[in-house]
């Protein structure tokens, strides 16, 4: 029988991109869901990265999304998580619906597709099953220029402690939250600076320490409910 797919939501760039590389070359099938076309997705098709369209900005986007998923696949080895938009708060008339896509993004379409998507990773025939949300280390400190981001995240955070409960022992549920992991485009020499300095540990690491904990969670039968904080030693600081 064949190896069932790992699905990273988001897996088009930066972080889930990496990973989906680095799942592939162990061998793993893929699925990385996207909303914009563009060359890296095609790179990865050429891998053999199956790709599916997905918008999770709405409930309908969400569940027209998991109608695709089950038509591409009968079994999932595991979900991860990835998608987001790290987006600043709005001011004035749009915070409201800048709060709510966020919670959709964040909280609404992991919350649907772990409850959806349980009976394909019950149909894996591989003993370990996971589902890993990526979370960020904010939810731990909350954020000025990013509190609805931060809260929806905080929301994920806690999805996983209950997921944990409700799907031991086939199914283990954890966390991974990040820090400053890889710059984005645009930032300054200015800002790298300032992000570096907030870690001890004084670097920007870049996405292989994500794929490290993906890897140890999706190889450990024996750990669950957990968020592994990937971080620099942010709280040290
Ligand atoms: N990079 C970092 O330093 C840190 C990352 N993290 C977390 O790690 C994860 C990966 O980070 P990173 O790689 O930088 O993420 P990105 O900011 O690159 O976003 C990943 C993907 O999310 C997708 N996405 C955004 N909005 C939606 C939506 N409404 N519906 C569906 N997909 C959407 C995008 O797809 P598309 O491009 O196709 O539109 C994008 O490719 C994220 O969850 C992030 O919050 C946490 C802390 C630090
Ligand atoms: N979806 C995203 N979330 C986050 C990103 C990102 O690029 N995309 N980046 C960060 C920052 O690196 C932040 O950790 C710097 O302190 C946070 N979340």
């Amino acid at each position: 029988m064949s190896a069932s797919p790992v699905l990273i939501t988001g897996g088009g760039q930066r972080l889930g991109r990496h990973c989906a590389e680095r799942l592939r070359d162990d061998g793993h099938p893929v699925i990385v869901t996207y909303r914009r076309e563009r060359p890296a997705l095609e790179a990865l098709r050429e891998r053999g990265v199956v790709t599916l369209q997905a918008d999770f900005e709405s409930e309908a986007g969400i569940l027209d999304f998991i109608a695709r998923l089950k038509a591409e696949t009968s079994s999932l080895r595991a979900i991860v998580h990835n998608a987001s938009d790290w987006a600043p708060d709005s001011s004035g008339s749009e915070a409201g619906a800048n709060f709510e896509r966020l919670f959709r993004v964040h909280m609404l379409a992991p919350y649907l597709i772990n409850l959806q998507a349980r009976e394909l990773l019950e149909a894996c025939s591989e003993p370990h099953r996971d589902i890993v949300h990526m979370t960020d280390y904010v939810v731990q400190k909350g954020s000025k220029k990013h509190a609805a981001y931060a809260a929806s995240k905080a929301g994920l955070d806690n999805l996983t402690l209950s997921f944990a409960a409700m799907y031991a022992p086939t199914i283990q549920v954890n966390a991974i939250a990040p820090a400053m992991i890889m710059h984005n485009e645009g930032d300054n020499e200015v800002y790298a600076a300032k992000v570096k300095a907030k870690s001890v540990m004084d670097m920007v690491p870049g996405p292989g320490v994500i794929y490290q904990s993906l890897r140890y969670l999706l190889d450990n039968r024996y750990v669950t409910g957990v968020t592994l904080p990937v971080d620099g030693g942010r709280h040290l600081r």
